[in-house]
């Protein structure tokens, strides 16, 4: 660099400290704010995290952002500055499905950034548990996949517990890895949860055809395996290898370019209302002819817009279907609400899962 160059960034460094300064004073301003909130939230029995405020705030901003920075840097600075100001009312204790470094572990890093207690479980189940047994404030469980549909464990889990209430979802694309301290043709087995390698299935039989393939309980799983045997590999996240030590063989390795995984956020209570949310059911209804037309017309007179709809086998009656369904809307919107008393009326047992803000894409 020319020493006029030289002296010209100088300069430009001065102006950036001096910002940095005041960015600095209005973070911990607006943290003081979040602060008296949270006093007034602790005096009045007032609920901590509140997904559809930090979801409104996040999007106002996205809305007047002009740039240059991009739509990521915002909500992720912003998912951190609101993590600490939440932080300082009280430290939430999140479950999600670990180990450590799986995607749950990744959705619920999405969700409530640094500033809380992440608590790794071994099992769907048992993050329902801990927070039906408030040990924890929320879990993190998976609801479907892009590739490979609904997540049974979970949804056989809001069957036993239709009590605890989805606040938020949380969207995360999933992109899988092949990790590996060995080369390709080494390799004599691949370990991975079961949705894993079946959302990789054509790519490895083209790929690493002489090995076989081995389920385990997670990707993270996985690679902890694959650090303690030799020619092995784990089909896992970039984030779990610099975890364990291992090396990317291959990025990317999915069969289908969008593979994405829908999770739900668990708690006691759901979220308000942003003018952007959806709501979750679940339902029985008369084992006669029409009875499911009857409901989805009800969503067409109402003119509301289903986004999910799932029929799972109801364990306790044979041949019996409990349906799973969300739609767009807010359980405290007019047109959803007609919606909702006209299925109480339809269906044999009706349970509202939550109403929640509509998760973004993942930019
Ligand atoms: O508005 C609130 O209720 C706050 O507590 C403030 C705040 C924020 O930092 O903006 C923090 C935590 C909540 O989950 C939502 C928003």
């Amino acid at each position: 660099m020319s020493r006029k160059s030289d002296e010209d960034v100088k300069k430009l460094r001065a102006q950036i400290d001096k910002l940095d300064q005041q960015i600095l004073e209005f973070m911990n301003k607006r943290a003081s704010l979040a602060m008296e909130i949270g006093k007034l939230k602790s005096e009045s029995g007032g609920i901590v995290f509140a997904p559809a405020r930090e979801e409104e705030v996040i999007s106002n901003l996205l809305e007047k952002n002009k740039g240059p920075l991009p739509p990521v840097t915002i909500r992720s600075v912003y998912r951190e500055l609101i993590s600490g100001s939440r932080s300082l009312q009280r430290v939430l204790k999140i479950a999600f499905l670990g180990p450590e470094y799986s995607f749950s572990h990744l959705a619920a890093m999405k969700q409530f950034g640094q500033g809380v207690e992440l608590m790794a479980v071994g099992n769907i189940s048992a993050i329902f548990e801990e927070v039906a047994r408030q040990h924890v404030d929320y879990g993190v469980v998976p609801l479907e996949n892009s590739t490979d549909g609904r997540i049974a464990d979970t949804l056989d889990m809001f069957v036993k517990m239709p009590e605890l209430k989805i606040c938020s979802e949380v969207r995360v694309r999933v992109h899988h890895n092949l990790l590996a301290n060995c080369e390709q043709t080494e390799i004599h087995r691949i370990y991975s949860k079961p949705q894993a390698l079946s959302q990789c299935r054509n790519w490895l039989s083209k790929n690493v055809p002489q090995a076989t393939l081995h389920e385990v309980t997670s990707t993270a799983a996985a690679a902890q395996l694959v650090q303690q045997q030799p020619n092995t590999a784990a089909v896992a996240s970039r984030e779990a290898a610099v975890r364990y030590g291992i090396r990317i063989l291959y990025s990317n390795i999915e069969d289908s370019q969008h593979n994405e995984t829908r999770f739900a956020v668990i708690g006691t209570h759901d979220s308000g209302r942003t003018g952007k949310d959806k709501t979750a059911i679940m339902f029985q209804i008369p084992h006669s002819p029409g009875s499911l037309a009857d409901i989805l017309n009800l969503f067409k007179s109402n003119k509301v817009n289903l986004t999910w709809i799932e029929s799972f086998p109801f364990r306790d009656a044979k041949g019996e279907y409990i349906f799973f369904a969300d739609f767009e809307g807010h359980a405290e919107d007019a047109k959803v609400k007609k919606t909702l008393q006209g299925l109480e009326k339809t269906c044999d047992k009706l349970s509202i899962l939550g109403s929640f803000p509509i998760a973004p894409l993942e930019e």
